[in-house]
C-alpha cells in the first residue's frame, strides 16, 4: 500500500506528464482544477472535480489516459474515479465571476476553465461584461427563489455548456466518412431558413460529432449573432430538468429552452431509460420544431438504434436529416494529423511517422490525436528526435489496443469453429440446442468484445431482435457462474479472439 507522500508524488508526476502531452491550455482548463482526494480500495484513485459538467468531460476525454499514467506510477491503481466536490465548485464559481471572457470570435487558444464555465452560448453580440454568468430568462428567478448553496446555483447558471475554441470548421478536416455530416452542419451554420429539422448527427466515439456542433455554434455567433443558440449535453439537460423538478420550477426550465432559435443536444443516448426526462425532451423538441426553430442532436447510434428511448421519440428524431459519421479512412487520418501537427509547435515530426500513426491508430480521432500528443511530448521531454521506433516504444499500449479490435464476423467464425457448427446455422433461425447455445455464446462475446449496440448485434445474427441478444447475454452469464468448465470455454474463446 502506498503512503500519503508517495501518493502525492505520483499525482504530481501524472500531472507533469499530462501537461506535456496535452499542452498548457488544455492542462490549465481540465487537469489543473482536479484535486487528489483518496486512494480507495481496491486500487481506485478518486479525484475531485469542481462541477458535474467538468466531471463528465474529464471522464470521457481523459479518464483512460489518467488511469494509464497512474498505473505507470503506482501499479496497484486500476481505476480513476471522479467526485464533484462543492468546495471546489464554490472556488470555481468565484473565479468565474471574476474573470472577464474575451468575445468568442477572438478566442484562439483554450479559455481558462473558470472563464469557459461562465460563457453562455446565447447572444454573441453582448458586451464583454455580459459574458459573466448571467442567467438566461427565468433562471434568475429560480436562483432567487430557492435556497441552495451558491456553488450549486452557479453551476447551473447559463443553460448551455461552454464551447471549445478549438472546435471550429477551420479545424475540421473533411473526408469521405464525414462529408455528409460536415455539409449538413455547414448548411445549418448559414443560419438561414431551416431546411431539415432535426439534424441528427451520429457516429462512433471520438469521430467529431461534438466538434461539428461546436463549429456550428461558433459560426452562428459570427453570422447571426442575434440568434439564441444553446448547446448542451443530454446529461446536462437531464440534470437541469431534475433540478427544476426538485425546486418545482419546471415552468422556468421550459421557458428557457423553448425560447431558443437553435438547440443542440449532444450524446442524446444518455437520456435512455429516464422516462420523465424523455417526456420533457420530447415536448421541448416538438415545441421548437413546430415553431420552425432548428434542433441539432448527436448520438453514438442512429435514431432507430437508440435503445431505451420511446418509439415515438425515436421516429420523430429521424424525421429531418440523419447524417452518420463513419469510421475514418487512412487519408482522413493522415489529413487530421497534418492539421493537428501545425498547432504543436516547432518540433519536427517526419511524414513517415504521421503515416505510421495513421496506419496503426484506427480506432477514433481522439485516440489518434492523443497518440500524436504523446509522441511529441515524449520527444520534447527526453530531447530525442521523433522516429517510428520511438513512437512504437511510447505508444505500446495504444498500438496493442488498436490491433486487438475484434469484429462480430470474426467472433461468429471462431465460435462456429470452436463448437463445430456451420456458420450459416449460427445465423439461421434454427433453434436446436447444438446451434442455439453457440449462437448465444457468439452474441455474448460480441457484446463483450465489440462496441456494437444490442440491435446491431441482433441484426448481424440473422436480423434478430435486441431482446434476444439481452437474453443470450444473461443466459451465458448465468452458465458461466454455475459451470466452471463452461466458463473456461468462454475464457479461452475470448483469449483466442483477443490474441
Ligand atoms: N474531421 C476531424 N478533423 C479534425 N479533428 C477532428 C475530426 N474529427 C474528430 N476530431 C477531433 O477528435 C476529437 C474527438 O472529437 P469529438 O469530441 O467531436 O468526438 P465525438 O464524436 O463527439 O465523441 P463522443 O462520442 O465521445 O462524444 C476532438 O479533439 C476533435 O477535434
Amino acid at each position: 500500500m502506498v503512503n500519503h507522500q508517495q501518493f502525492e508524488a505520483a499525482w504530481t508526476a501524472v500531472k507533469k506528464r499530462l501537461r506535456l502531452e496535452l499542452g498548457d491550455n488544455t492542462f490549465q482548463s481540465w487537469i489543473r482544477p482536479l484535486s487528489l482526494l483518496e486512494l480507495r480500495a481496491p486500487g481506485t484513485v478518486v479525484l475531485g472535480v469542481p462541477t458535474s459538467f467538468m466531471r463528465d468531460y474529464v471522464r470521457s476525454h481523459f479518464a483512460d489516459r489518467l488511469t494509464a499514467l497512474w498505473r505507470t506510477e503506482e501499479p496497484e491503481v486500476g481505476l480513476v474515479d471522479f467526485m464533484v466536490t462543492p468546495r471546489m465548485a464554490a472556488t470555481a464559481a468565484a473565479a468565474a465571476t471574476a474573470v472577464p471572457v474575451p468575445p468568442p470570435a477572438a478566442a484562439n487558444g483554450s479559455l481558462p476553465l473558470a472563464a469557459r464555465a461562465a460563457l453562455p452560448l446565447a447572444g454573441a453580440a453582448r458586451p464583454a461584461a455580459a459574458y459573466a454568468p448571467a442567467p438566461i430568462g427565468a433562471t434568475a428567478a429560480v436562483s432567487a427563489a430557492v435556497s441552495v448553496p451558491a456553488a450549486a446555483i452557479r453551476e447551473d447558471v447559463g443553460v448551455g455548456a461552454p464551447l471549445d475554441p478549438r472546435f471550429t470548421f477551420d479545424n475540421f478536416v473533411v473526408g469521405k466518412s464525414n462529408e455528409l455530416a460536415h455539409a449538413a452542419a455547414r448548411r445549418v451554420a448559414e443560419g438561414e431558413a431551416v431546411k431539415f429539422n432535426p439534424l441528427f448527427l451520429y457516429g462512433g466515439v471520438g469521430l467529431g460529432k461534438t466538434h461539428l456542433m461546436h463549429a456550428i455554434a461558433w459560426a452562428l455567433r459570427e453570422k447571426a449573432p442575434e440568434k439564441k443558440v444553446i448547446y448542451l449535453s443530454a446529461e446536462k439537460f437531464m440534470y437541469q430538468f431534475i433540478r427544476a423538478l426538485r425546486f418545482k420550477d419546471t415552468m422556468a426550465f421550459k421557458e428557457q429552452f423553448r425560447s431558443v432559435d437553435i438547440l443542440m443536444i449532444d450524446d442524446v443516448q444518455f437520456i435512455s431509460g429516464k422516462d420523465s426526462t424523455q417526456e420533457e425532451f420530447f415536448h421541448t423538441f416538438n415545441a421548437l420544431v413546430d415553431h420552425n426553430r432548428q434542433v441539432i442532436i448527436s448520438a453514438d447510434r442512429s435514431p432507430t438504434d437508440l435503445e431505451g428511448i420511446e418509439e415515438r421519440i425515436r421516429s420523430r428524431l429521424g424525421w429531418g436529416l440523419v447524417a452518420d459519421i463513419h469510421p475514418t479512412d487512412y487519408e482522413l487520418r493522415l489529413g487530421i494529423l497534418e492539421q493537428k501537427i501545425e498547432g504543436l509547435g516547432p518540433i519536427d515530426v517526419p511524414r513517415r511517422v504521421l503515416e505510421f500513426l495513421a496506419h496503426r491508430i484506427t480506432s477514433n480521432v481522439r485516440e489518434l490525436e492523443g497518440a500524436l500528443n504523446r509522441v511529441v511530448a515524449f520527444a520534447e521531454l527526453v530531447g530525442r528526435p521523433v522516429t517510428i521506433d520511438m513512437a512504437q516504444e511510447v505508444l505500446q499500449d495504444l498500438l496493442r489496443a488498436n490491433d486487438r479490435r475484434v469484429t462480430i464476423e470474426e467472433i461468429q467464425r471462431k465460435v462456429a469453429d470452436y463448437y463445430g457448427v456451420r456458420l450459416n446455422d449460427l445465423l439461421s433461425a434454427r433453434r436446436a440446442r447444438v446451434v442455439a447455445r453457440p449462437r448465444q455464446v457468439a452474441m455474448y462475446l460480441a457484446k463483450q468484445l465489440t462496441s456494437r449496440s444490442l440491435p446491431e448485434i441482433g441484426r448481424k445474427f440473422g436480423g434478430r431482435d435486441h431482446t434476444t441478444v439481452i437474453h443470450a447475454v444473461r443466459k451465458i452469464e448465468e452458465l458461466c457462474a454455475a459451470d466452471s468448465s463452461f466458463h473456461d470455454d468462454i475464457d479461452s474463446l475470448r483469449r483466442m479472439l483477443e490474441a
